[in-house]
């Protein structure tokens, strides 16, 4: 194995998070806020044989688990091949989707050796989930996240907490985890991206999230790795856990071990981080990436690309002229 991916602080990157293209079926409003977006003309993207070559490189450099998200990865026609084909190399393989087409590549994530995939709903509510999301497939997700556990995947629900919009939701999500232990519920902070609005007062944070799951139940807190995005809790007596993913108030950067590569094959070093670099085209070219991969995470800052507040003058600057959560792949 080559060196692997250090930063200046010394953070080794190891997950490697690849967009498989930045169209969706759903247009959620904190992520992709137009109905009617330019997309990535398709000769954009980053075909399947080379997500597996650059896939690749990456093992080679360190990386131990890939996880494919978008826009949606599960509506590009070619995605049961590229699942195929990451599942052949030494890496933990993991999917975030909004789960609408899940049902059509059971077999394929299963083949894969995929055991555990994230989902993306916000809302038990059918009403509310149309206004989030723009879209009628409530129930269809809700079957599919039934479907993946019947099948023996474990799935997180990823719950982006908006005020006024699903706060008071928050303790039913809870309890759909005390009777499920492949269920597990990850609340996080709405972050600020091109075009969505953001505002500080929209967030429910770490805390008041904390306090309102305290009202209803008894939970203790459980050991974590520094990288996780989550810190994750159990009800006492529950069964699957619950996680807060405070990506505002409670940054996890110094534990970052996160590299993306988005759909048309450039390098991002921070979600947050404007200068990326173009890997895709040196690749066809057939040079030498991995000393451009070297030194982009050498100049990677400590946080959510150099600024820690998000509320500063200078990252309101930088956020807006970042690409969409949706182009980023989140
Ligand atoms: N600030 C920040 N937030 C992130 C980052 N990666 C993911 N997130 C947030 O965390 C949420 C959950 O991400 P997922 O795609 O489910 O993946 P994950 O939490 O890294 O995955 P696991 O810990 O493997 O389950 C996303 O929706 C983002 O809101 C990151 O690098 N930085
Ligand atoms: C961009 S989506 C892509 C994968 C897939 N379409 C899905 O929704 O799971 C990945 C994750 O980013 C999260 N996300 C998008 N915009 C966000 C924002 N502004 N703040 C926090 N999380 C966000 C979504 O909730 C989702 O869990
Ligand atoms: S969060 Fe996922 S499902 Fe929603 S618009 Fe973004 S990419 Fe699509
Ligand atoms: S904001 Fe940047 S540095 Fe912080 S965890 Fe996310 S990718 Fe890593």
């Amino acid at each position: 194995m080559s060196q692997p991916i250090l930063d200046t602080f010394g953070r080794k990157h190891t997950y490697l998070r690849i967009s498989l293209t930045d169209k969706c079926n759903l247009r959620c409003t904190y992520c992709m806020p137009q109905e009617d977006m330019q997309f990535m003309p398709s000769k954009w993207l980053m075909q399947a044989d080379e997500i597996q070559t650059l896939a690749g490189i990456f093992v080679d450099l360190g990386v131990e688990k890939i996880r494919l998200t978008g826009g949606e990865p599960l509506i590009r026609k070619d995605v049961g091949q590229i699942i195929q084909n990451l599942g052949t190399l030494p890496t933990s393989l993991t999917l975030t989707t909004n789960a609408v087409f899940v049902d059509q590549f059971i077999d394929d994530l299963k083949n894969a050796g995929v055991r555990s995939l994230n989902v993306s709903l916000d809302t038990l509510n059918e009403t509310t989930f149309k206004s989030i999301t723009k879209r009628d497939h409530f129930n269809k997700t809700l079957d599919s996240i039934k479907l993946l556990i019947s099948e023996g995947f474990v799935v997180k629900i990823n719950v982006v907490v908006m005020k006024g919009i699903n706060d008071t939701e928050v303790n039913d999500f809870v309890r759909l985890t005390l009777d499920e232990p492949n269920l597990h519920v990850r609340f996080i902070e709405f972050m600020p991206f091109n075009g969505n609005k953001w505002e500080m007062s929209k967030i429910v944070s770490y805390n008041d999230l904390l306090s309102d799951i305290n009202k209803q139940f008894e939970f203790e807190k459980l050991e974590g790795e520094l990288h996780d995005t989550a810190h994750s809790f159990k009800v006492h007596g529950g069964k699957g856990t619950f996680g807060i993913i405070g990506t505002v108030t409670h940054p996890f950067c110094a534990g970052c071990n996160r590299i993306r590569l988005t759909a048309d094959g450039k390098l991002k070093n921070c979600l947050f981080d404007t200068t990326e670099i173009d890997l895709l085209t040196p690749l066809r070219r057939g040079e030498d990436i991995r000393s451009l991969i070297y030194s982009h995470f050498h100049k990677k800052h400590f946080a959510h690309g150099g600024h820690i507040d998000f509320t500063a003058k200078e990252a309101k600057a930088d956020y807006e002229q970042n690409r969409r959560m949706i182009a980023i792949g989140g």
